[in-house]
């Protein structure tokens, strides 16, 4: 469904250019549900941007869907952007009108249906985000949860076939973001929705199958579930380190370049070296601090 390959962002500003993307590759499957992880400023939102059609890429290789995304004329683009994506932000106010009913919100990107048909599809809609029950009630009239289900209902209005999020329970309390997972969950199993989210909490990325872990604008890390647990199952693990419900590899691109977690490094004490110690053990590459070696031949 997605293929970045190589990609690069560069942001130029009066004075001086930043480097968002710096050669990331990632591939997301269609009917996949993954999370992206990584700290401030890493570049997911910049990646986000990108997979939405907000923005372009400044080199390197996108295709979406079978559409490569550099090619696209800008009615093309905004097609794009109609039809193929969905979008959801923490930002509520980028997804809602507060004074329309629920019903009147998710109507409102459906331009091209009549009257009756969009009645139909919006009823449809709430009713699959769990809120059949408030069709009428205006926007400041439901809770925080409640208006995140109604920004995935617009996000969904037009059949897309990737719904992308962006931090998307970032501001709900525990228990609903809980039901906010559960949701998307639900939507990927039962439509086959390619799902991306977005988001600098683990909490919520250990519960998808798959967390892509991003350091300076290049995948760094994966987590995939571990084949025998089950779903929702506890991560046990701190920041960025293997648990018992996820496995987790280090990104390697063609040339064999990896980054290796800082948390190993510093396990080892070689965090603030320039260089390490690699050996060839067997079938092992053993990693060692490179002050190891001189102490080997005293
Ligand atoms: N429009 C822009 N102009 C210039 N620099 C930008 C712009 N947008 C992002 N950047 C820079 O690009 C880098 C990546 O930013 P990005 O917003 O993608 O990170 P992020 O991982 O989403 O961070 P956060 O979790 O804080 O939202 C940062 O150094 C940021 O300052």
């Amino acid at each position: 469904m997605i293929t970045c390959e190589n990609l690069v962002k560069i942001y130029k500003t009066a004075d001086i250019e930043v480097m968002a993307l710096q050669g990331l590759n990632l591939h997301v499957k269609q009917g996949e549900l993954m999370a992206i992880i990584g700290n401030s400023g890493s570049g997911k939102s910049t990646l986000l941007n990108m997979l939405g059609g907000l923005d372009r890429p400044s080199a390197g290789r996108l295709t979406i869907d079978g559409i490569n995304m550099q090619k696209l004329t800008d009615k093309e683009l905004s097609r794009y952007k109609r039809e193929t994506v969905g979008f959801v932000w923490q930002n509520k106010g980028r997804n809602l009108i507060p004074y329309l009913t629920a019903r009147e919100n998710v109507e409102i990107p459906m331009l091209l249906h009549d009257r009756k048909q969009k009645r139909k599809r919006s009823v449809e809609l709430l009713e699959a985000v769990g809120l059949g029950h408030r069709l009428n009630n205006r926007l400041e009239e439901l809770s925080g949860g409640e208006q995140q289900r109604i920004a995935i209902a617009i996000a969904l209005a037009n059949r897309p076939k990737l719904l992308l999020a962006d931090e998307p329970t970032g501001a709900l309390d525990t228990r609903t973001s809980a039901q906010m997972m559960e949701l998307l969950r639900r939507l990927n199993a039962d439509y086959g929705l390619t799902i991306v989210i977005v988001t600098h909490d683990l909490d919520l990325a250990r519960q998808v199958e798959r967390v892509v872990a991003i350091r300076d604008g290049r995948t760094s890390s994966e987590m995939i579930r571990r084949a025998d647990e089950a779903q929702g199952s506890e991560w046990s693990g701190g920041e960025g380190e293997s648990d018992n419900t996820h496995i987790e590899y280090a990104v390697m691109d063609r040339t064999g370049r990896i980054q290796v977690p800082e948390h190993y490094l510093e396990a080892v004490g070689a965090k603030n070296a320039d260089k390490v110690l690699l050996r060839l053990d067997e079938d092992k590459i053993v990693l060692l601090p490179a002050s190891r070696e001189s102490h080997g031949k005293m």
